[in-house]
C-alpha cells in the first residue's frame, strides 16, 4: 500500500525514528500478545485524549484549507476520527470498565500534551503545509502499521480488533485519501519540484519531530 510521493520521502528522511516508531516493543506486544492487559488501556485512555484533540487539529486543517476539495477532505477525517476511530477506544474500555467520564477526566499525560499541542502549533504559527507535514505521521504511521500487524501478528493475540481496526478497509481509505491529498496540496504550493523549495527542509522536520512524538507515546501505555 502507497501513500503517495511526499510520505515516502518524508518517511526515509525519518529514519532511524520512522521504524522505532513502527516497531515499537509496545507494537510488537500488540502482535505477539505479550502486551500487558493493564499497559494497552493506559494507552487507550490517553490515546482517547489525543483524538480528541488530534481532531481538532484536523479541523484547523479545514479552516487552512485553500479550497473545497482540500475543506471536504480535512472534514471527512475529522467525521472519521470523531465517529469511527474513537469508538474502538469507548468500546474496549466500556467493556473492560472504564466509563467515557473516566475517560474524559484522567489527566492527560505531559507526552501527550507535548504531542498534540506541537500540531496544533504547526497550523497556528504555519500554513497547511506545515500542519499536514505534523498531522501525517499519526494518520500513514498507524495505517503502516497495521497492515504489518494484520499480516504478521500471532493468530491469537487478543488485540486482534485493535489491528484490524487500522488493517482495515475504513482506516486505508482514509490513509490513502490523506496521502493524496498531502501530494496535491503540495503540487499546488511548491508546484512538481517540491524538493527544491526552500520550505521543504522546515516540512520535512515537521514530520520527524512529529514523528519521535509518536515514539515518545508508545510509551506512555509503559507506565
Ligand atoms: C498517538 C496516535 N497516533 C496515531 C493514531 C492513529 N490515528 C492514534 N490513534 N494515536
Amino acid at each position: 500500500m502507497s501513500y503517495g510521493q511526499a510520505f515516502e520521502l518524508w518517511r526515509q528522511a525519518s529514519q532511524p525514528d520512522w521504524d522505532a516508531y513502527t516497531h515499537h516493543p509496545f507494537v510488537e506486544g500488540l502482535r505477539d500478545g505479550t502486551l500487558p492487559r493493564a499497559d494497552f488501556l493506559t494507552y487507550l485512555v490517553q490515546d482517547y485524549l489525543f483524538l480528541i484533540n488530534f481532531s481538532r487539529a484536523w479541523a484547523l486543517a479545514v479552516v487552512k484549507a485553500g479550497d473545497l476539495d482540500e475543506m471536504r477532505a480535512c472534514s471527512a477525517t475529522v467525521h472519521t476520527l470523531l465517529d469511527h476511530e474513537m469508538s474502538l477506544h469507548v468500546q474496549t474500555c466500556s467493556a473492560a470498565g472504564i466509563d467515557i467520564e473516566a475517560m474524559v477526566n484522567t489527566p492527560e499525560a505531559m507526552t501527550n500534551i507535548a504531542y498534540t499541542r506541537y500540531v496544533m502549533d504547526a497550523g497556528l504559527s504555519g500554513d497547511f503545509l506545515d500542519l499536514l507535514a505534523a498531522l501525517m505521521p499519526c494518520v500513514l504511521g498507524y495505517g503502516e502499521i497495521g497492515l504489518r500487524l494484520a499480516r504478521d501478528c500471532v493468530p491469537d493475540t487478543p488485540y486482534r480488533e485493535w489491528i484490524d481496526t487500522y488493517a482495515g478497509a475504513d482506516y486505508q481509505t482514509a490513509c490513502a485519501e490523506a496521502g493524496a491529498l498531502l501530494d496535491s496540496a503540495i503540487r499546488k504550493r511548491l508546484g512538481n519540484q517540491p524538493e527544491a523549495s526552500p520550505r521543504w527542509a522546515m516540512l520535512t522536520k515537521r514530520f520527524a519531530t512529529a514523528t519521535r512524538l509518536e515514539v515518545a507515546f508508545w510509551d506512555l501505555g509503559r507506565a
